[in-house]
């Protein structure tokens, strides 16, 4: 099966609420794509119709190709987490994880596997119901592991781990998308995704506002800014203004440009014979990226173009 999910005009009401207003976009092999967007964005919804749990009004939800409804034995297609809670409380979490196996045919050496690679080890062997969030999680990852699938999608996998499970939690993610997997991750917080994700899918509204490699957006994000050490700040404010770089003071010995990228600033103070001790680039974090980029879009939309 081609590991790919893809969602195509998807629109959906709940009464009165817009929940989807033409969801577009694919999820390809290969990398970790995160599906971000505020609350009430449509992500839940979006992932529901992807697994046939809720009916679109319009629009259609393919993985690999075909309606989820119409694959067979879909655990070993389809690997998703989207209610860490939905768990009988008084099963443990390896009878849980035994009953789904079985329902696949799939047998307990799997389970076992599946145990293994989450971290729960003997946890397992508790009910379910003692389990904090952070269990529950793992041991809904290990449900979307059983079937050993293609494609996987997990909504909200960071919930409720602590530091030690998020730094887990993306090492897997980026495991899992390398062995060749579609891989969709939807977080409200941008810092959990980084490092992970390659790809972003940025839901607002029930529509997709970006959709764009990760790298292409810190890059676009960073602006060439570069600061400069220096102690003699006043000639290379002079130096860099006279290529035409914006430059301003940040501090007593260091100054700020932009425009030139850190390269032409080594080149340009070096040819000027202007002393520096440190030249740094400006990266943005993934949440600077994502914040300039949702307030771009809300500009868009309050002049009317967008819509
Ligand atoms: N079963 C439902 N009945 C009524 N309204 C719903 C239902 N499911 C979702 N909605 C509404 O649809 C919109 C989209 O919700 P959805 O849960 O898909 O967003 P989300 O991006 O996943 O948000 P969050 O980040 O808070 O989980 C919201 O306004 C929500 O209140």
């Amino acid at each position: 099966m081609e590991a790919t999910i893809e969602v195509t005009g998807l629109r959906k009401r709940f009464g009165r609420t817009v929940a989807l207003d033409g969801m577009t976009f694919r999820v390809p092999p290969g990398r970790v794509t995160g599906f971000v967007g505020p609350n009430g964005a449509g992500k839940s919804t979006t992932m529901r119709v992807i697994l046939g749990l809720d009916a679109p009004d319009e629009g259609r939800a393919l993985v690999g190709g075909v309606p989820y409804r119409s694959l067979e034995e879909p655990l070993t297609r389809v690997g998703a987490l989207l209610d860490a809670g939905a768990l009988q409380p008084s099963r443990t979490g390896r009878d849980h994880l035994l009953w789904l196996a079985h329902s696949q045919g799939l047998g307990a050496a799997r389970v076992d596997e599946v145990i293994g690679l989450v971290g729960l080890g003997g946890t397992a062997r508790r009910r379910a119901g003692g389990y904090s969030l952070g269990m529950r999680q793992r041991l809904g990852i290990a449900a979307a592991l059983l079937g050993d699938p293609p494609v996987l999608m997990l909504d909200e996998p960071f919930n409720g781990l602590d530091p030690d499970g998020i730094v887990w939690i993306r090492g897997l993610l980026r495991s899992l998308a390398a062995e060749g997997r579609a891989v969709l991750v939807s977080s409200h917080l941008m810092s959990e995704l980084e490092g992970t994700a390659g790809q972003l899918v940025v839901a607002g509204r029930g529509r997709v506002v970006a959709d764009m490699g990760v790298a292409e957006l810190i890059e676009a994000a960073s602006h060439d800014r570069v600061t400069i050490r220096t102690t003699a700040r006043s000639r290379a404010m002079e130096t860099l203004a006279g290529a035409g770089a914006t430059v301003a003071v940040t501090g007593g010995d260091t100054v700020t440009a932009s425009g030139p990228p850190a390269e032409r600033v080594v080149e340009l103070l070096t040819g000027g014979g202007v002393p520096f001790s440190e030249v740094t680039a400006h990266r943005a974090t993934l949440e600077e990226a994502y914040m300039e980029l949702t307030r771009d879009a809300v500009e868009f939309r309050a002049d009317g173009a967008g819509r």
